[in-house]
Formats: structure tokens, C-alpha cells, sequence
């Protein structure tokens, strides 16, 4: 994945400014800074839910000027938001699968009347939701409700949702935002597992910055809409511009406290 002077402005607010930076294969990138920086924007611009003035957007070989969210699940992307998108009366195993059977390709109707193809890939979906739930360590909860489970285990059900598809390209929106330390440090597990067991290229919004200094590989810096800072979490800890715009104001940088 990357992003090639990526501009989009709402009124006349600039949100995003010719941001360019590229993602490699396999690696765990984060995007950082503070409020109204621009973040979500570029998260949604990467998932084409905002078309950019201008710059373009590369996922799997194919570049866009507005991506089609039609074809995101075709391009081996999927992605999480910052508020819980569950179905909360149903079970974590009905959730899990549900990332694959809202788009199976026989239709809903040769689901119902049950037909053999139709059952088959139904099948198949459970199949992999078993798998993942294994892998994400939520076997003990599959029949549960979601509704009934604590917060960062629903969090993790959606990152499971997102990955039974078995995507490239995992997009996530402040996964660990309202959670306690120990969720925080259950779905950093579940998000190395995502990368180095499910082969999947991870690219995050995330505050806190303890855990983005432990979890990435490498980091981007935004602020008012710019890219201010690429590169590795020591050379981000030792960039100046940052220091002066994000991570001056952050209270205790080694503690890992988020900001
Ligand atoms: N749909 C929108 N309509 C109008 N302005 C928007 C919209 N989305 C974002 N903005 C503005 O664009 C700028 C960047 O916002 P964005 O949400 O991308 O920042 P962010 O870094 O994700 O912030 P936060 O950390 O608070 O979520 C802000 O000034 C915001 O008010």
C-alpha cells in the first residue's frame, strides 16, 4: 500500500496536505498525531470512504484516485472503526463468520432455500471463523453474545471479523482506544499474531504511543493534514519536528503512557 500526495480539504479546512508514505509487505505501520491531524481522514480515503482532492492511493499493484469500497474485499483490504460495528445479540462465532458470509457469492436467496453451493460456502466460513477464533484465543467465548462480553474482548471479535476474510491489508481505527492495560496488551498479541500468523500487512491509528513505540515497524507522523516524521520508532523518538508537535506534550514517553 502507499499514498502519493494524498490532499483532500473539508470547507476550508485542510485535513490532508500531499501526504505521501508507503507500506511494505508484511510490516506493522503506524500513523500518529494529535487530534484533528488527519488521521481518520487518511484511513478513510485509504477505504474509500472519502474521495481526496487530489494524490492517489496504491493498494495491490492498482492505484486510485477515489478507491472503490465495492472492490476493497476484492483488493484484500478490510478494516476496523473506531466504534464497535458488532452484532451484539449474536454469538462471537455468528460475528466472526458474518465477515464472510455478508458477501458470500451465492446470493441470499440460495442461502435460504439452501442451496448445495450456497451451503458449502456457508460451511466453509464457519469453518475459518473456528479457525480464527482459535488463533485470536477466543474459543472460550464463541457461543456468548457479544453484547455480554467486556469490552476489549469485543474488540477483539471485531478484529477477528476483519481478518476471517484473510485480508492483505488490514486497516485499524485506534483499536485500543478505552482499554484497560491488559486488553491493551491481549490485542497487541492478537494484532503480532494478525501479522506474523495470518500474513497480514497491518497499518493503525493509535494514541497511545507506548504501544505504538513496541508494536510498529514504522511510524508516520501527522500534523495539520502534513506528514511530519517517517521512519522507525527510535529515529520518530529522536525526530525534533515530532518532539515539538506530538510527542513534547506526551507525559511519560518511556513509561508508554498514551497521550
Ligand atoms: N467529515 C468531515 N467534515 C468536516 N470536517 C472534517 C471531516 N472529517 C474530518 N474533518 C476535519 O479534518 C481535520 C482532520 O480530522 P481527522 O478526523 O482526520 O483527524 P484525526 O487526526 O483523525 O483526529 P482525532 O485524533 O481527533 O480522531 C479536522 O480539522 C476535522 O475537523
Amino acid at each position: 500500500m502507499a499514498v502519493d500526495g494524498l490532499s483532500l480539504s473539508f470547507g476550508g479546512v485542510t485535513a490532508l496536505n500531499g501526504v505521501s508514505f508507503t507500506v511494505a509487505v508484511g510490516e506493522i505501520r503506524a500513523v500518529i498525531g494529535p487530534n484533528g491531524a488527519g488521521k481518520s481522514s487518511l484511513l478513510n480515503a485509504v477505504s474509500g470512504l472519502y474521495r481526496p482532492d487530489s494524490g492517489r492511493v496504491w493498494l495491490g499493484g492498482h492505484s486510485f484516485a477515489a478507491v472503490p469500497t465495492d472492490r476493497l474485499a476484492a483488493l484484500g483490504v478490510s478494516r476496523t472503526f473506531q466504534n464497535l460495528a458488532l452484532f451484539k445479540g449474536l454469538s462471537v462465532l455468528d460475528n466472526v463468520a458474518a465477515g464472510l458470509t455478508h458477501r458470500l457469492r451465492a446470493g441470499v436467496l440460495a442461502q435460504v432455500i439452501g442451496l448445495p453451493t450456497a451451503r458449502r460456502e456457508r460451511a466453509d466460513a464457519y469453518d475459518r471463523a473456528e479457525a480464527l477464533l482459535a488463533f485470536l484465543h477466543l474459543e472460550d467465548a464463541r457461543d456468548r453474545p457479544v453484547g455480554t462480553l467486556p469490552y476489549g474482548v469485543q474488540k477483539r471479535v471485531e478484529l477477528a471479523r476483519a481478518l476471517v476474510a484473510r485480508p492483505r491489508l488490514l486497516l485499524l481505527d485506534e483499536p485500543m482506544a478505552g482499554m484497560t492495560l491488559t486488553e491493551k496488551q491481549e490485542l497487541t498479541g492478537c494484532i503480532r499474531v494478525a501479522r506474523d500468523d495470518l500474513g497480514a500487512t497491518i497499518v493503525l491509528i493509535e494514541h497511545d504511543i507506548g504501544v505504538v513505540m513496541g508494536l510498529s515497524d514504522r511510524i508516520a507522523v501527522l500534523d495539520y493534514g502534513r506528514l511530519i516524521g517517517d521512519g522507525t520508532p527510535e529515529a520518530i523518538r529522536n525526530n525534533q519536528a515530532v518532539i515539538d508537535a506530538y510527542l513534547g506534550v506526551a507525559h511519560d514517553l518511556e513509561a508508554g503512557e498514551g497521550i
